[in-house]
Parts: C-alpha cells; sequence; structure tokens
C-alpha cells in the first residue's frame, strides 16, 4: 500500500518529520502537502518542489492525501481537522496527547467506522517505542503497574538542578531547544505527564480514567535545598507519574517524588523517558530513550507511517471506565521554612501523631538564618489525605515562613493494612 502524507503544523516536530521523509524517503510513503498558517515564512529549500505549501486545512481535506499527520497540539482547532479527516475516510497519526487523553476512544471509533487508522506513537515518550510496544509486544500480559517520567521537560529541569542549575534558566533552555509545550505549565504542572499516564493506562491497564481525575503536583515548588537534603536520604528528585490496579481499585498520580538513587530512574538524565511496566505474567519491562525533542519525537510519527503503508492497523484493545484514587500508601519528605523559635518541631510531630503518622527522621543543616530555616522531616507510610489533614492542623502557624512542600518517597510500597 501506497501513501500520500499531509503535515499539519511545521513547528519542532512537523518539520523533522518532513525532513526524515525527505532523507530517508521509506517505501510507500509520499510527502504531499505542509499545512501551517502564515506558510509563506515557513518554507525550507530542502523541501521537493512537489510539495504543496498551504495555509487551507480545506485544501488538504479536499486533496489526494489520505493520511493526515495533526502536529499543530491543544484541543482546538486540531481536533476538529482529526476528526474531519477521520470522517473523510483520512487515516490521522498525530502526536498529541491532550488530544488523544480526552478525545482518544471517540476518535478511534469514528476512524474505525470511516475504514480508517489513528496513530499516536508519538504522545507518550516522544522516540520511545513505548505505545506500539503496549499494543503489540505486550498485548499478551495482564498489566498491573506503570510507574515512569513521562515529561521530558521536567527531566531536563531536574535533572539540571541536581547539577546546580536554576529553575528558570533550564526552563528558558528546554523552550529554545524545543522541548516544552507551547505553554510550559503543561509540563511543569503536570498536566502533560498525566495526559500520557491517561493514555497508557487506557492501553496496558485497560482503563479509561478522567484526565481531571488523577491529582497532579507542580515540580515549581521544588529548590536547591530539596536536592541536597534528598541527597542525604540517597535519593534525589524527578517527576514521575504512576498508574497501578489494586485489587478493584485503579491507583494513579502524577508529580515530584524523591526516588532512591539505585532506581533506574534517577539515572535519567536531560530528556530522557523511562516507563516501567510491570505484567502478571512476564514481570517488569523497561522502556527508555529520549521523551521530547523534533528528531526523536519525529521518529515515532514516521515509524507509524511506515507501519500504515504497510497496511498494518491498531489491535483493538478494549477499556473500561475506571475511578481513579491517589491514595498511595508511601513514606513522605515534608520540607518546611520556619521562623525559628522553640516548640516547633513539637506542634509538628503533634499533628501528625493526630493522624497517626509516625516520624520516620529529622534534618536540619545548619547555616541557615532564623528567620528563614528550613528543615526536613520523613515521615513512616501513609496515605496522602492523613498527610494533609495533618498539615492542615499547622498551616496557620505563625512560625511557618512559608508553605511546607510534601513528596512522597518512591520505594516498595507497604501492603495495604
Ligand atoms: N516538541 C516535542 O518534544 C514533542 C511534541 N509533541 C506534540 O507534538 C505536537 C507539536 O509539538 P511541537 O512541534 O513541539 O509544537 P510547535 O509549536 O513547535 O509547532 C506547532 C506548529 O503548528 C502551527 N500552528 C499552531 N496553531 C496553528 C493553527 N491554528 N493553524 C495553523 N498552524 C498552527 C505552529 O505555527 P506557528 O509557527 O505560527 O506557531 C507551528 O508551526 C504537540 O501536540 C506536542 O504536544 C509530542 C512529543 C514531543
Ligand atoms: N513537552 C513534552 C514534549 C513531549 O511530549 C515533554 O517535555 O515531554
Amino acid at each position: 500500500m501506497s501513501i500520500k502524507v499531509a503535515i499539519l503544523g511545521f513547528g519542532t516536530v512537523g518539520s523533522s518529520v518532513a525532513r526524515i521523509l525527505c532523507d530517508l524517503k521509506p517505501q510507500g510513503v509520499e510527502l504531499t502537502h505542509i499545512f501551517n498558517r502564515s506558510v509563506a515564512r515557513k518554507r525550507a529549500e530542502w523541501v521537493p518542489s512537489t510539495v504543496t505549501w498551504t495555509e487551507s486545512f480545506d485544501e488538504v481535506l479536499a486533496s489526494d492525501a489520505n493520511v493526515i499527520v495533526e502536529l499543530v497540539g491543544g484541543l482546538d482547532p486540531a481536533g476538529e481537522w482529526v476528526r474531519r479527516a477521520l470522517e473523510a475516510g483520512k487515516s490521522a497519526v498525530t502526536g498529541n496527547k491532550k488530544l488523544i487523553a480526552q478525545h482518544g476512544v471517540e476518535l478511534d471509533r469514528i476512524a474505525r467506522a470511516h475504514g480508517a487508522s489513528l496513530f499516536y506513537g508519538a504522545a507518550v515518550a516522544g522516540g520511545i517505542p513505548v505505545i506500539p510496544g503496549l499494543q503489540h509486544g505486550l498485548a499478551g500480559d495482564q498489566v498491573t503497574r506503570l510507574e515512569g517520567i513521562l515529561n521530558g521537560t521536567c527531566n531536563y529541569i531536574l535533572s539540571r538542578m541536581e547539577e546546580g542549575a536554576q529553575f528558570a534558566d533550564v526552563l528558558k533552555d528546554a523552550q529554545s531547544l524545543g522541548y516544552a509545550e507551547a505553554n510550559p505549565s503543561e509540563d511543569v504542572d503536570g498536566y502533560d505527564a498525566r495526559a500520557k499516564l491517561v493514555i497508557l493506562s487506557r492501553i496496558a491497564l485497560r482503563a479509561d480514567l478522567a484526565v481531571e481525575d488523577i491529582p497532579v503536583r507542580t515540580i515549581t515548588s521544588i529548590a536547591a535545598i530539596d536536592f541536597e537534603y534528598a541527597g542525604e536520604l540517597s535519593c534525589t528528585i524527578r517527576q514521575i507519574s504512576r498508574a497501578e490496579t489494586r485489587g478493584g481499585a485503579l491507583l494513579a498520580t502524577v508529580g515530584p517524588m524523591l526516588v532512591p538513587k539505585n532506581s533506574p530512574l534517577a539515572w535519567s538524565r536531560g530528556t530522557e523517558n523511562m516507563v516501567l511496566v510491570g505484567g502478571k505474567y512476564g514481570g517488569d519491562v523497561v522502556f527508555s530513550g529520549h521523551g521530547a525533542g523534533g528528531h526523536p519525537t519525529a521518529v515515532a510519527v514516521v515509524s507509524d507511517l511506515i507501519t500504515l503503508a504497510h497496511g498494518s492497523g491498531n489491535i483493538d484493545l478494549p477499556s473500561r471506565k475506571a475511578e481513579v484514587s491517589g491514595e498511595f500508601l508511601l513514606r513522605h519528605y515534608i520540607r518546611f521554612v520556619v521562623k525559628d523559635r522553640p516548640g516547633i518541631v513539637g506542634e509538628i510531630a503533634g499533628a501528625l501523631a493526630g493522624e497517626q503518622i509516625n516520624i520516620h527522621a529529622l534534618f536540619q543543616r545548619p547555616g541557615f538564618g532564623k528567620d528563614s530555616l528550613p528543615f526536613v522531616v520523613t515521615v513512616e507510610p501513609c496515605t496522602n489525605s492523613a498527610l494533609k489533614r495533618a498539615l492542615a492542623k499547622i498551616s496557620s502557624a505563625e512560625w511557618l515562613a512559608e508553605p511546607p512542600l510534601d513528596l512522597q518517597i518512591l520505594e516498595p510500597e507497604e501492603p495495604l493494612k
């Protein structure tokens, strides 16, 4: 089978897809159209003259291109364009995790109803073949657990902060290198990773989760001092996404966590992503590689195009709607910054004891002024809600110089009692 391809969106990923198609010329894949707003400024001399540059989606829809590659991003108007293309019987390939997390099930239904296919291998973990790996390679297992690093921008920021860089500087670098989303809050506040976790949960756990049900935490509250205290616990800090089935329940969460330095997750640097998949029959499988950036992501898009050109469709793995709980039972790291005076630790211990939460350790580095003194309390495994109630009891204490930072510590979880 031969496919004619129209790329929608000639930005970081779209231009890399065009570049790879022009360089590799994969058999049966012909680039025919490039669509972008104000397209004249996008023209590149390395694109063959046979390719039509256009600002009109209707022109693409009316053309003989039978596959659209949506790399515009966001829900609107990109979602409407994908829907209209599928309804016209054209297949679609996209890297748009926001769209697939929220409307993937419905778009897949539309594709099947019109004899088309919908591929989104680039939507999770950039160039790492985790989606085809789950859809094909692990379809024969019963996956019960997903855990990993799903956002390259956060990993880039946190691994650079670990080396001493400042948050604002590294975020700027991530934006200029094309890793960050158009609105970087999607990355640093956890929404991008959450959308990816929803997609992976659908494929691997066969659970259809509502995006907004998964608790997310921002990485913007992490400070240099947290890497120092994390180091004293033989840990570093990474944005971790987790989902697992436990009994009848589904637990899921996204946010910065303390990761033991001997965990493979701690070794990931820069834009590397890593996904650990736990299967009932096959045990653990790890996927890793570059999760952001034009070329790695474009590899996933071009691989989807080659799969389509070979006439292969997706395996239908039905998912069921599932309710989410964020109540993992884990140790926590709590960093306080206080206006120092006697009795503070006693008040904290009292608030924790009121929720049956036991202190595990207490760290206080010398060398800080009394007006803004950071110290850390770690606690034995407890749920988020119990800890939240305990911290609420001291939230208006006059000695708090800033709200406490609470991070889960990633380690094998104690069995639920
Ligand atoms: N960058 C990455 O590392 C990865 C990105 N993705 C996903 O891939 C998609 C594209 O990302 P990326 O290439 O980084 O984004 P960019 O912002 O670099 O590219 C988007 C392109 O779409 C164009 N565009 C935006 N809105 C419109 C519109 N309304 N009409 C016509 N053209 C429009 C933009 O034009 P203009 O230049 O005028 O803004 C730009 O050329 C997103 O869904 C993203 O989440 C997935 C994995 C990794
Ligand atoms: N902004 C995203 C890009 C890839 O999905 C990220 O940083 O991971």
